[in-house]
C-alpha cells in the first residue's frame, strides 16, 4: 500500500469470548491453524500499520505474545471492561506517537482483505472517519416478548463492521469526550456522538464476526473421511466375533478384548475421520479393563467423540479379508449390527469381503484382515 500518511492500528481483544464456548477467550484459539489474534494483526502489519496496539484481557499476557510472534511493532495493553474501554485505553497509548489514522479493528473478524482496508484509507483522505459495512438482506422487525411489534426500513440499514478508520486526533477525543456508558457499539458511533462525519464503504462477508461455537466450526470441512484397518491372529478354543456377531467355526480370533477385527477398524475409521487418534490411544491393551471387552463398546465410545467433534455418520464401508468363513451368509446381520451400533440406517453401512487368494496370512488362515472407510458430515449440512 502507497499511503503517505501514517497509520497505526489497534485491534480490540480483551473480551471474554463467552459466546463462542471455546476453552479460552476466542481470540486466543486457533482458527484455520494459527490463533484467532493473529490472522489479522498479519493483515495489518503487512499493510504497514505500526505500531499494531493489542489490548488483551489480564493474564493473557503469555497467550497473546505466543500469538502475536514475529509480527513488528506490537504494543500490548490491558484491555477495559467494556469494548469502548479496551479502545479508549489503546488509543490513549497511541498518543505520543500520534499517527496521522488509526485503524481499529475486532480480533474476533480474523479475515480481514486489504482490499477494505484500502477502501478504509482512501476515504480518509477527505473524512474524519470511514467504516466498512453491508447492505441487510433480510426483512426486519422489532421484537418485544417473542411478538413482532413493528418493522424498519432495511433499505435505510447496514450491517457494521471493522476494521473502523479514524482521523486520529478526532477519534481520540470524540473518546475523551464521550459521556454516560461505556457501552457505545462501536467507534464510529463514538464519533458521531462528537459530531465528526463517517463514510461508508464496502465491507466484505469474509470479515464475518467469530461470535458463537458454529462460527468455528464453519471453518471445518463439511464432510470428512477416515480409515481403519487390523488385523488379529486365527486361534482354536476362541469365539469368533466379526462386525459384532458372533459366528460357529472352527476357529476365534486372539486378542485382548473379543479381537473382533471388523469394528476395531471401523473404530479406526471413525477416529481417523475426526482426528481423534487411533484404537490403541484410547483403549490400550496394556490396559486390564479392556481384557475380553466386547468392541461394541469402543464403537460406541468413537461415535461419541464424532458427535464430540460437531459431525454425524455419513456412511461407513468395511470390508473383511479371510478365506474362511463365508461373510456372504452374515453380511445382513452384521450390517443391521453396524446401523444399530452407529445409528443409522442399513443402508449407510456396507460390508464386503473377500479372500486374498490363498496369499499371504490370510490366505494361509492365519489371521483376519479388516479395512474400513468412514465418512462424517458436519452438523448443520
Ligand atoms: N472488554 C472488552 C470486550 C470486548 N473486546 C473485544 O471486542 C471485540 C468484539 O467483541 P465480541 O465479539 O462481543 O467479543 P467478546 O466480548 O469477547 O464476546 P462475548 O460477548 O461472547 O463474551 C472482540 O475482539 C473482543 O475481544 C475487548 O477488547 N474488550
Ligand atoms: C464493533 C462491532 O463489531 C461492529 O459491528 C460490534 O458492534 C461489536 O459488538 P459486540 O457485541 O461487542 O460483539
Amino acid at each position: 500500500m502507497a499511503h503517505k500518511a501514517s497509520f497505526a492500528a489497534i485491534i480490540v481483544a480483551a473480551g471474554k469470548g463467552l459466546r463462542a464456548g471455546q476453552s479460552i477467550p476466542k481470540q486466543f484459539a486457533l482458527w484455520r491453524g494459527k490463533p484467532v489474534l493473529r490472522h489479522s494483526a498479519e493483515r495489518l502489519a503487512n499493510a504497514g500499520a505500526a505500531p499494531l496496539v493489542v489490548a488483551i484481557p489480564a493474564g493473557y499476557e503469555d497467550e497473546a505474545r505466543q500469538a502475536l510472534d514475529g509480527i513488528p511493532a506490537v504494543h500490548l495493553v490491558s484491555g477495559g471492561e467494556s469494548r469502548q474501554d479496551s479502545v479508549y485505553i489503546a488509543l490513549e497509548s497511541l498518543e505520543a506517537h500520534s499517527p496521522d489514522y488509526v485503524l481499529i479493528h475486532d480480533a474476533a473478524r480474523p479475515n480481514l482483505p486489504q482490499s477494505v482496508i484500502i477502501r478504509l484509507m482512501d476515504v480518509l483522505e477527505k473524512e474524519a472517519g470511514a467504516i466498512p459495512v453491508l447492505p441487510v438482506v433480510d426483512s426486519l422487525v422489532v421484537a418485544c416478548d417473542g411478538f413482532m411489534t413493528g418493522s424498519t426500513e432495511r433499505e435505510k440499514l447496514r450491517r457494521v463492521q471493522t476494521p473502523q478508520a479514524f482521523r486520529f486526533e478526532a477519534i481520540l477525543s470524540a473518546h475523551r469526550a464521550w459521556h454516560g456508558d461505556r457501552t457505545a457499539g462501536d467507534d464510529a458511533q463514538v464519533l458521531r456522538a462528537s459530531g465528526g462525519d463517517v463514510a461508508l464503504v464496502m465491507g466484505d462477508e469474509k470479515l464475518h464476526k467469530l461470535t458463537f461455537a458454529e462460527d468455528f466450526m464453519e471453518q471445518m470441512p463439511a464432510i470428512r473421511t477416515g480409515m481403519g484397518f487390523d488385523v488379529h491372529r486365527l486361534a482354536l478354543g476362541e469365539e469368533l466375533w466379526l462386525c459384532g456377531v458372533k459366528i460357529d467355526h472352527d476357529h476365534g480370533l486372539s486378542g485382548h478384548s473379543d479381537a473382533d477385527v471388523g469394528l476395531h477398524a471401523l473404530v479406526d475409521a471413525l477416529l481417523g475421520a475426526v482426528a481423534a487418534g487411533d484404537i490403541g490411544d484410547h483403549f490400550p491393551p496394556s490396559d486390564p479393563q479392556w481384557k475380553g471387552a466386547r468392541s461394541s463398546r469402543f464403537v460406541e465410545y468413537a461415535v461419541s467423540l464424532v458427535t464430540k467433534a460437531g459431525y454425524r455418520i455419513g456412511n461407513v464401508d468395511l470390508t473383511l479379508m479371510c478365506e474362511a468363513p463365508k461373510i456372504g451368509p452374515h453380511r445382513d446381520a452384521m450390517r443391521r449390527k453396524l446401523a444399530e451400533l452407529l445409528s443409522v440406517d442399513i443402508e449407510q453401512v456396507s460390508v464386503k469381503a473377500t479372500t486374498t487368494e490363498r496369499l499371504g496370512f490370510t490366505g494361509r488362515r492365519e489371521g483376519i484382515a479388516s479395512q474400513a472407510i468412514a465418512t462424517v458430515i458436519r452438523n448443520g449440512e
